[in-house]
């Protein structure tokens, strides 16, 4: 039994002509973390949405730990047990302490839980020296930690969350990411979120899905959605990619690949080394640019008409006649 199937679902919002998700499937197993990225408007808030049963898919089904999902407009509040979404606007409630605000989905329980459980959480997501403080009163990491105790609280076994660090300035942000990974990792729940952030996506998950118009166009591991990507549009989605047809290919790298017709020759910008190893294919251009991009350099080359962009660890001098190299293996033919 799959922990998590969805299979097949299509969305159509009233008034739209083209769905919003299409046709879409995967699974997920217990403990995994999974995000869905994609460009604005590809549908990843509605899966997510299907998936935590605030609206209901018109075709397709959703089986979670083997049942079918509830639908929402047979609930009076809608939402799954065992599923638990936190929302990019967090939610919490303004005029309530950081404790208050974590005890509050366990009111039903007994006292001494209630209490256990608010320590617990206060020390899972590092709040305890702010639990006297309203929610005003924290930072946006702070804020952010809070709204994941307070979800935690409910117990989920599966944890939505879309553009969770969205707000977030890059340096809380990054270290946000790695916390809430270690805490998901460590409560052994899953996750599945929605991001713009391909650098947290290929950090934080076991799988990543790419949509597109709807549509799940790859969904694998960080590693092969990375080195592997079924399209040009995913292989750019996730670093500056050079896109070449087999002609402009050989003229430039002096080498006839075989490819089929149609297809097209994708190497990424730090695919290119300035050493020679054995058996890569050499670049020979001209430097017409030169961006600092913290770790390195990104280098556009002129070689005849076309412009090639290269990273680099060291700064060239526009106007320079350079060579790269790239390894074989690193040449992407979709
Ligand atoms: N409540 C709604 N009513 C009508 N159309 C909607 C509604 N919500 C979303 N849509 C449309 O459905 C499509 C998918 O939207 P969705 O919010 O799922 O995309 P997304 O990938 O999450 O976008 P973003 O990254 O910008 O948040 C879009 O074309 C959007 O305009």
């Amino acid at each position: 039994m799959k922990f998590l199937k969805v299979n097949k679902v299509s969305k159509t919002y009233l008034g739209n002509e083209k769905p919003a998700v299409s046709d879409l499937a995967f699974s997920m197993k217990k403990g995994e973390i999974v995000s869905f990225v994609g460009a604005s408007g590809s549908g990843k808030s509605t899966l997510l949405k299907m998936i935590g049963g605030l609206i209901s898919p018109e075709n397709g089904t959703i089986h979670f730990q083997g049942k079918e999902l509830d639908k929402p407009e047979d609930k009076l509040i809608p939402g799954q047990e065992g599923i638990k979404m936190v929302f990019q606007d967090l939610r919490l409630m303004p005029n309530r302490t950081v404790e208050e605000n974590i005890k509050y989905p366990l009111l039903l329980f007994d006292k001494d839980y209630q209490n256990d459980r608010v320590e617990e959480l206060l020390e899972i997501c590092h709040l305890q020296e702010f639990r006297k403080r309203l929610p005003r009163e924290l930072s946006g990491g702070q804020q952010q930690r809070l709204a994941l105790a307070k979800t935690l609280a409910e117990e989920p076994e599966l944890l939505l969350m879309d553009e969770p660090f969205s707000n977030l300035d890059p340096i809380v942000k990054s270290k946000l990411i790695v916390e809430v990974s270690e805490i998901i990792r460590n409560q052994q729940l899953s996750l599945i979120m929605v991001t713009h952030d391909t650098q947290d996506a290929l950090m934080l998950s076991d799988k990543i899905g790419f949509m597109s118009d709807g549509k799940l166009l790859q969904f694998d591991s960080p590693l092969n959605i990375y080195n592997k990507p079924t399209s040009v549009e995913i292989a750019a989605f996730f670093g500056i990619v050079n896109i070449f047809s087999e002609a402009e290919f050989s003229s430039i790298f002096h080498e006839k690949l075989n490819i089929e017709k149609g297809q097209q020759i994708i190497v990424r910008a730090e695919s290119f080394e300035t050493e020679f190893q054995a058996g890569a294919l050499t670049l020979d251009g001209l430097v017409s640019g030169t961006f600092f991009k913290g770790n390195g350099y990104l280098i556009r080359l002129k070689v005849g008409n076309h412009s090639i962009d290269v990273f680099a660890k060291n700064q060239l001098k526009i106007e320079d006649s350079v060579s790269f190299y790239v390894a074989r293996h690193n040449l992407m033919v979709i």
